[in-house]
């Protein structure tokens, strides 16, 4: 069975780019409110349909609405937070003090989506060069994740100032599961119009048209009508 190549009507490509546009990675606006486990399941699911290499599908999702679990996870942020705040000094430490990464309590669910290295047995369709494929295909799994509850009006928030084995420990992990995503997840009171980071003056979005090269790192796309829709893309925002 296939489906007709129809591209989406303008409304539907409209809510999937004001999806891509909108979602923010959120830590300080979260409800209490619980996400209604029909809701939860249509994230699963969305999850659940990102592409993975060989069709591994590498993914779990732990489920956490244990207060305890989260505030064992908390502990483990705040020991890793302080280790980074030690990578700035002078206004940089202040400011990195003042941020807000994390709503591990304040959320009223957290997931933990993991990748099964092992999934499949040794040997994986596409795997065999680049071993790291098997996380990559977990991280789309997050973005489809993330880009569904934006279009359900919930937020999402990545927690990975995190170590790693304590998690891993936490969550009572098998040796080949790794925790790839540490979520935060719940109805927010607001989406910011621009990223947290860049509110708080910590780092700004680059421009497009810098990041594209042609035919290599660095060649320039002069002149290339591609340069100048970009141009206009970038103006029209
Ligand atoms: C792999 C990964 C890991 C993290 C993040 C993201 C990703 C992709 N982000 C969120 C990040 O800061 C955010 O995406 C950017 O600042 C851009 O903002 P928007 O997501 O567009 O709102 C994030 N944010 C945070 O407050 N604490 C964190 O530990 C992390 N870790």
């Amino acid at each position: 069975m296939t489906i007709t190549p129809e591209a989406f009507s303008d409304v539907e490509r409209h809510g999937l780019y004001r999806a891509i546009r909108e979602r923010r990675d959120v830590r300080s606006q979260f409800l209490p409110d619980p996400v209604p486990p029909d809701v939860l399941a249509r994230l699963l699911q969305a999850a659940h349909h990102a592409p993975s290499v060989g069709f591994m599908q590498p993914w779990d999702f732990i489920v956490i609405d244990s207060v305890d679990v989260r505030r064992q996870v908390h502990a483990i942020f705040e020991r890793e937070n302080a280790k980074a705040l030690e990578n700035y000094a002078g206004d940089q430490a202040s400011l990195y003090k003042r941020l807000k990464l994390e709503g591990i309590l304040e959320s009223p669910l957290n997931l933990c989506i993991t990748c099964d290295r092992s999934r499949g047995g040794p040997h994986v369709l596409g795997r065999n060069s680049i071993m790291e494929m098997d996380m990559f295909s977990v991280c789309l799994a997050v973005q489809n994740l993330w880009l569904a509850a934006r279009a359900e009006g919930i937020g999402v928030g990545w927690v990975s100032i995190l170590d790693q084995q304590e998690l891993a420990a936490t969550l009572k992990l098998p040796d080949n599961v790794y925790p790839v995503a540490y979520l935060c997840i719940g109805y927010v009171s607001e989406f910011l119009a621009q990223p947290e980071l860049q509110a708080k003056g910590w780092r700004s979005r680059l421009p497009l048209e810098e990041l594209v090269h042609g035919n290599g790192w660095g060649q320039p796309l002069e002149n290339d009508p591609l340069q100048e829709a970009l141009r206009n893309l970038a103006a029209a925002a």
